[in-house]
């Protein structure tokens, strides 16, 4: 019918069905939230109820002397070589550097000190200057304790959630990069047992309450554990993460008090976002390839 004034008032006379107030909208098919991101507040929550404050982590290029050296890392431990660690083009080398403590940090490498034996090695101050992809947060965490000790000394936990990098092999559960988890607490006369105790009340606010305690060997904590808890699910003892007391040829040379002692822990956002969603090919979590 062509618009004509006549027409357009004739829809007076249509019988119209009633409006259904309480009809339901069409489902819409939203955005969600990824799996990872999920956990990764998780975690923040437990930390933040644990009265821990979050690192700056907004930096994926680090020194080698903030990645390794200033962990007393020594400089031909086969971790600092390409084959497992990014090393930078451009730029090549780190700017700047606390020029006092960097001699102190060579110094412990090469003779020890604060009752250590060092490493007895010729420690290249070039090594320490290359930039890197971070292999771990436990950088950040170097730096953060280092502006503790510049400052009068208070208590602090801390903790880190983000991108590490490694050069390895790529396979079905490995990516070239995952979510470093990391939380420490610096405090005077800390002990195994204050690690212990705060393991089990982090790992059970995630489910886990059965933790068992595995010796094992970082290069920057003594004496380091291994963190194993028995998965109900999977019926099994599994590895949840990695511990240890930071050394003290870590800390002192950072002037910390010799009373200070360091607890730390580690664990990754890949591991539990898989099993707590079920994913077993790391690809589903992360990668270009999407089924439509
Ligand atoms: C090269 O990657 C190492 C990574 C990653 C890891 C290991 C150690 C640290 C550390 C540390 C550290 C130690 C001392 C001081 C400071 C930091 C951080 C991440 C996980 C650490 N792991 C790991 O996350 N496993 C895990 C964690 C939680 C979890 O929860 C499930 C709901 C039940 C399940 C599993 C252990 C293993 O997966 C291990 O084979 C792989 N590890």
């Amino acid at each position: 019918t062509d618009l004509t004034r006549e027409n357009l008032q004739n829809w007076k006379e249509l019988e119209f069905k009633e409006y259904n107030f309480n009809a339901m909208g069409q489902p819409l098919d939203a955005g969600h939230l990824h799996p990872i991101l999920k956990v990764r507040k998780q975690f923040k929550d437990i930390f933040c109820q644990m009265g821990f404050e979050e690192m700056p982590t907004n930096n994926f290029v680090e020194s080698s002397f903030w990645n390794f050296d200033a962990l007393f890392q020594p400089q031909q431990h086969p971790a600092r070589d390409s084959h497992d660690t990014f090393f930078l083009k451009a730029p090549s080398t780190t700017r700047k550097l606390p020029e006092d403590y960097v001699e102190r940090v060579k110094q412990v490498h090469e003779s020890g000190g604060y009752g250590s034996r060092g490493y007895n090695y010729e420690w290249k101050r070039e090594e320490a200057n290359k930039n890197l992809l971070r292999t771990h947060t436990t950088a950040v965490s170097s730096r953060m304790l280092y502006a503790l000790a510049k400052g009068p000394f208070t208590p602090k936990k801390y903790f880190s959630i983000d991108r590490v990098f490694r050069n390895e092999a790529v396979d079905r559960t490995h990516l070239a990069e995952f979510h470093q988890i990391e939380g420490l607490i610096c405090d005077r006369g800390l002990t195994l047992g204050d690690l212990i105790g705060v393991l089990k009340e982090f790992f059970k606010r995630l489910g886990m309450s059965e933790l068992r305690f595995k010796p094992a060997y970082n290069p920057y904590t003594e004496p380091s554990m291994e963190i194993f808890s028995y998965h109900e699910g999977l019926k099994k003892w599994v590895e949840i993460g990695n511990s240890g007391m930071f050394r003290p040829e870590m800390l002192q040379p950072m002037g910390l008090p010799e009373d200070v002692r360091v607890i730390a822990w580690g664990l990754s956002l890949e591991r539990p976002t898989m099993i707590l969603y079920g994913i077993d090919n790391i690809r589903d979590l992360f990668g270009h390839k999407v089924d439509l």
